[in-house]
């Protein structure tokens, strides 16, 4: 008999939300997704500290100031993740930008390029990995750079609507991730999440937008599978794959008849983007509150190898 897992990988692609090599070895997804948290959390299995003190020596080779071998440390722990993990994936490796560059086209562009030299280093190209930038106005205006002058794949994240999702096409970004839930909350609203991810894929179906709809941030296994609905791919954790691994497949009530509104062009046009984005309550509290998250996990990576590189 079919499991949950089974039908929802019959629907749709599906991808690994962390960057744990043992994890991807036993799953063997199509692509391994992270953000901070996930590192950090993937930072806390023994078997993956050896990527930490790598990356930290690494970075005092490099010299510098400290603040400087610091966010060079942090990067390398992350790039040295995604190495280990690749060969266990049939697509690519996402790696998230640092949270505190939200606003900053000009550094999310810069750091984005890093990464890619430094994967290049470890052995992969470009066409093995991918880059998780927040929906900020300024983040699509560096995917737009990054995918025209660099063919860069980018992942547009922190994504709760319809507006993120069009402008971020526009651009040409290779995916967006809409998130059913808000990140950190548990009093998530997860049918209004599943609501705007069917209007983005109506909307890109019915523009010709080739933009792969990543569903992400599930809370139950069910979630997964409505999400398999509408999305070109979803990015699940390994205990929600376990689970989903012996589930039986839920009875999904019909997807609803929706309304697909028109949206302007808002690549030059950020004011109307803003106002967009100000007059849409839930994606604008779960674009601010995902950036606090994640930013709060960048910080934590910074402690962890601020100590590793004053202790060597
Ligand atoms: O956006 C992507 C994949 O592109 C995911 O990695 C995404 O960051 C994660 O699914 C969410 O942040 C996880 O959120 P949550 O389930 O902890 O609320």
């Amino acid at each position: 008999m079919s499991t949950a897992l089974d039908l929802v990988c019959e629907r749709t692609a599906l991808y690994m939300d962390t960057l744990d090599w043992r994890a991807a070895a036993h799953f063997n997804p199509v692509d391994a997704t992270s953000n901070p948290f996930i590192v950090s959390m993937n930072l806390e299995e023994a078997h993956n500290m050896v990527f930490v003190d790598d990356a930290a020596k690494y970075a005092k080779a490099k010299g510098g100031s400290l603040e400087e071998q610091v966010t060079l440390a942090v990067l390398k722990t992350m790039v040295n993740l995604g190495t280990a993990a690749k060969p266990h994936l049939s697509g690519r490796v996402h790696t998230q930008l640092d949270a505190r560059l939200a606003y900053s086209t000009d550094a999310m562009v810069a750091q984005t390029l890093q990464l890619v030299e430094m994967y290049k280093e470890a052995g992969l190209d470009k066409s093995q990995i991918a880059f998780k930038i927040p929906t900020t106005f300024q983040g699509v205006q560096a995917c737009r750079i990054l995918e025209r002058d660099h063919g860069v794949c980018c992942n547009m994240t922190v994504l709760f609507c319809l507006q993120q999702a069009a402008l971020s096409a526009e651009a040409g970004a290779s995916y967006v991730s809409p998130y059913l839930n808000l990140l950190g909350r548990v009093d998530g609203d997860p049918a209004t999440g599943l609501a705007n991810a069917q209007q983005i894929r109506e909307y890109y179906d019915a523009h010709g937008i080739k933009t792969i709809v990543l569903g992400a941030s599930f809370r139950t296994a069910e979630e997964v599978e409505l999400m398999s609905q509408v999305a070109d791919a979803v990015t699940v954790s390994p205990p929600m794959l376990e689970e989903l691994k012996i589930k039986a497949p839920s009875k999904l009530p019909a997807l609803p008849k929706i309304q697909v509104p028109s949206i302007g062009s808002f690549l030059d046009n950020e004011g109307a983007y803003q106002w967009s984005m100000t007059i849409d309550e839930r994606s604008s509290i779960g674009l601010l509150e995902g950036l606090r998250f994640f930013a709060a996990y960048n910080e934590k990576l910074d402690v962890l190898l601020r100590s590793k590189l004053q202790a060597l």
